[in-house]
């Protein structure tokens, strides 16, 4: 997998330019999702594609402000909007882009994040099966104002901020919309995607099974077929699925290796080694709780401790690669963890640095050929992959957990006391979603603790504990996600669970932000 690109396929293709946002592959992803092939470059990158293989450009959203945009890109765009005759949708910065580029005025202070809602101006084809006024998704800071007369403004956000523009440029449609069409939660975004396919009269002939083959097909062209490999499994989706593409490469040379960082949750291991015995997957359990433990203890910073667990990660792998004379180590590594780490684009800006791709040091690197077979996916296309492959639904349905564990859930100083807070609370946390049969219904439900504390009076007592954050999200891929809103009764039912049974907390609290502008982990 180490092609950036596919060729040879059927129906239309989308190009979709990347300025860096952190939605660029979600575009492409939901593109496919529509049955129509869909590449990205990246923006300094243009001159290496030939734009007319393509039937339709797609710009994308952007950390970068366009002015702030270097002289040459903003040279390759207005080529391609003012010379070219492919229709062109640009997205938050795109539009920016081509507003600005179309002689519109560029503003600040016009921030919008997360849920806002949208009327429309002026009917289009784009908003075809639109109401009036829908939800939509904002992640800006900048906007587009003063528009000249060349441009008709399509829709407005409540705020009054240029949500949608169409122009006719070298007689082609152009269009520009500020939200974010792509995530999910903009509530009719897929529509619009498809509507715009259908104004460029796109082919569809793209599949997901197809997208399987392709990853066995490329992957058993690039290795050697009797190497022995490893793979880490961590009992989630992405590295079972990944596993089991391993499986089908290398057969009995492969060494799945599942490590216990003592930063799992309650009954985890066990669960973990049962399901992946089912599968076939019989895998080596290395207990290194003590290693890691005593590593974090005392650190302050989550990138930090990423690091180290990265570190510590790639030494274990690194003990078995040599000890076994593996050549290959296979990754679950998908899209978000590449895109949030900053990893394919020097463009991207980094939030965070997902342990398997930020935290692998350079010399693990060099040791070892790194294959990772879905880094192009999204968690509901390794879900649908999973379903391909027979995965159960145990292992399907069961929330995403990050790989630093519990690690990434103590904000502040890390101590064994709060690890161990936060694992019983986390527990608690599940069980009664379960009791009330709400666990499958949420993307990922678990507790925080950190170093604040709340003056609590237990038994008659002045008590000082710590205050523990419930977050309960709902989400389609983590790129994008809201609170759940969880009934009174079940947060009441989990608060006084916590406080009952762990002496050291006094306050529980309830996570109500959306991401954007927050994350789902807390650090
Ligand atoms: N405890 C573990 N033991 C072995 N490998 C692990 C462990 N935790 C994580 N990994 C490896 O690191 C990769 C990234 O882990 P992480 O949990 O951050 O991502 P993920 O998207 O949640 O993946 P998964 O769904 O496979 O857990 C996993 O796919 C796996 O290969
Ligand atoms: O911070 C993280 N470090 C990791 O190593 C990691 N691995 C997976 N995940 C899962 O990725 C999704 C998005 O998480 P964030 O909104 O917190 O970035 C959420 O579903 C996270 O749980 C991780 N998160
Ligand atoms: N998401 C985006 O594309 C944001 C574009 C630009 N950086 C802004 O803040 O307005
Ligand atoms: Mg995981």
């Amino acid at each position: 997998m180490t092609r950036e690109n596919i060729t040879n396929i059927p129906g239309s293709r989308i190009l979709i330019v990347d300025y860096g946002g952190q939605y660029t592959h979600l575009i492409a992803r939901r593109i496919r999702e529509l049955e129509v092939y869909s590449e990205i470059v990246f923006y300094r990158d243009l001159n290496r594609v030939n734009i007319e293989d393509y039937d339709a450009v797609i710009l994308s959203g952007s950390h970068l402000s366009v002015k702030s945009l270097d002289k040459d890109a903003v040279e390759t765009a207005r080529k391609i909007l003012m010379e070219g005759d492919k229709p062109l949708l640009g997205i938050c910065f795109g539009h920016q882009l081509i507003g600005y580029l179309l002689g519109a005025k560029l503003s600040t202070g016009c921030s919008e994040y997360g849920r806002t809602t949208m009327k429309i101006l002026s009917s289009d084809e784009l908003f075809n099966g639109w109401g009036n006024s829908e939800v939509v998704w904002m992640s800006h800071g900048e906007c587009i104002e003063d528009l000249p007369d060349s441009i008709t403004l399509l829709a407005e956000s409540e705020n009054k901020v240029v949500a949608a523009i169409k122009a006719v440029v070298n007689n082609r449609a152009v269009y520009g919309v500020q939200f974010h069409p792509e995530v999910h939660h903009t509530v009719k975004g897929r529509r619009l995607l498809d509507n715009f396919l259908g104004i460029i009269n796109a082919k569809k002939a793209w599949r997901t099974e197809n997208y399987y083959r392709y990853i066995i097909d490329e992957l058993g062209r690039e290795v050697t077929r009797n190497g022995v490999a490893v793979v880490g499994v961590s009992g989630g989706i992405d590295s079972t699925v990944t596993a089991l593409i391993g499986k089908k490469l290398f057969g009995d040379k492969l060494i799945s290796v599942f490590v216990d960082h003592g930063l799992l949750r309650e009954g985890e291991r066990e669960l973990v080694v049962s399901s992946l015995e089912k599968l076939g997957l019989n895998p080596l359990i290395v207990d290194a709780g003590e290693r890691f433990i005593s590593k974090l203890e005392g650190s302050t910073d989550c990138e930090e401790r990423r690091r180290v667990i990265g570190e510590e990660f790639a030494r274990i792998f690194s003990e078995i690669i040599e000890k076994e004379g593996a050549e290959y180590f296979l990754q679950g590594t998908t899209y978000p963890d590449i895109i949030e780490s900053g990893g394919t684009r020097k463009a991207a800006s980094v939030i965070k640095s997902h342990h398997n791709v930020g935290g692998l040091p350079e010399w693990f690197r060099g040791r070892v050929k790194i294959l990772e077979p879905l880094r192009f996916l999204y968690k509901d296309e390794v879900r649908e992959i999973a379903r391909l492959l027979g995965v159960p639904r145990e292992i399907i349905e069961r929330h995403p957990f990050p790989g630093p564990g519990l690690a990434v859930r103590i904000t502040g100083i890390f101590t064994k006391k709060k690890l161990d807070v936060c694992r019983r609370a986390s527990k608690i946390v599940e069980d009664v979603l379960g009791e009330y049969g709400l666990y499958s219904r949420v993307w990922q439900a678990f507790a925080v603790v950190g170093d604040d504390r709340w003056v609590g009076v237990k038994g008659d007592a002045r008590s000082h504990g710590y205050i523990v954050t419930v977050r309960i999200v709902e989400s389609v891929d983590g790129m994008t996600a809201d609170y759940s809103k969880i009934p009174y009764d079940v947060l009441d039912e989990i608060s006084r669970r916590i406080t009952n049974s762990i002496q050291d907390v006094t306050m529980v609290t309830y996570a109500i932000t959306s991401k954007p502008p927050s994350t789902i982990e807390p650090c």
